[in-house]
């Protein structure tokens, strides 16, 4: 009854608003506060400190994006690690790859999981893979203790730089991810809005430039129900066999028909892989210039 709006310092004098149906679930966490409620045409919606993580309606098109834009761009993924992401939806749209092998996730806040499970169960079925081990903890002590080399690819799926998830967007975290990652391996960062956030792209293109000696690129895509309704990636990969971002080699479209659990591919397809390194002209000079 009435309106959820979406008010922050880090969108100022905009805020984007959903129609409440009813409040499922409110509480407050060891990092966040935690609220679940029904809008009255994007299903059930996750919001964390007054943010909008996720909605049912439009969900596929960030968890298919910020996961295949990294896996389809090197062949034969084997292990994963996902940074973040405790809602399952990461974890669901890794495990349509037959070649991988192993799925470690790393989210700080348990109750997000939980939460998920039990108001989210189409994004949370990501954990029924037997591939999936989770780890409740902080991202950048769990990677400072990663041996070198170990993951094919790193998904760091965070919330935004104000909040537990301040330190995913600095320099030592991105330098933590590069020592975890195999030679030409990749990683792929929830980075923002072109719309809202060009300084803090433009800082986050400086540091991976500086930290990953293979490529470096920025992709984008468009989801609703975020501030400005486009989200982008930063996709990155190491020194060592080199990664095309922009020509996906390992086309995950045959693969979706392997997961019984879970519904073909929704947003996703080789096409818009390729399209979404294409950016307007105020973006492509920043970040290419960088
Ligand atoms: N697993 C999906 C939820 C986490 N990612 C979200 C990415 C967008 C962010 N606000 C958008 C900020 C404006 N670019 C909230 C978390």
């Amino acid at each position: 009854p009435g309106w959820f709006s979406e008010i922050s310092p880090m969108w100022p004098g905009e805020a984007h608003s959903l129609k409440v149906e009813k409040i499922l679930f409110q509480g407050k966490s060891d990092y966040q506060n935690v609220m679940v409620f029904q809008s009255s045409t994007y299903g059930k919606v996750l919001v964390l400190d007054g943010v909008i993580q996720l909605t049912e309606r439009d969900e596929r098109a960030y968890q298919e994006m910020i996961t295949h834009l990294p896996l389809c761009s090197i062949p034969n993924p084997k292990k994963v690690l996902v940074i973040g992401g405790g809602d399952g939806g990461v974890l669901r749209e890794v495990s349509r790859h037959s070649s991988v092998e192993q799925i470690d996730i790393c989210e700080i806040d348990k109750m997000v999981v939980d939460v998920s499970k039990q108001f989210f169960p189409d994004v949370a079925v990501g954990y029924d893979d037997p591939r999936v081990k989770l780890h409740i903890g902080d991202g950048v002590a769990f990677l400072k203790a990663v041996p070198e080399g170990t993951y094919d690819a790193v998904i760091v799926d965070s919330s935004d730089p104000i909040g537990p998830a301040q330190e995913l967007f600095e320099k030592p975290f991105f330098a933590s991810v590069a020592k975890a990652l195999r030679p030409g391996g990749v990683v792929c960062t929830q980075a923002e809005s072109i719309w809202l956030h060009m300084h803090i792209i433009e800082d986050i293109v400086a540091n991976c430039r500086q930290i990953f000696k293979g490529s470096v690129n920025y992709a984008w895509t468009t989801v609703p129900t975020y501030p400005s309704g486009v989200i982008g990636f930063m996709l990155c990969s190491t020194e060592g066999p080199p990664v095309d971002f922009k020509h996906p080699v390992n086309p995950v479209d045959r693969d979706d028909i392997c997961c019984k659990s879970k519904r073909p591919l929704k947003f996703y397809n080789s096409e818009i892989h390729s399209a979404a390194f294409c950016l307007p002209s105020f973006a492509k000079k920043v970040i290419e210039s960088k």
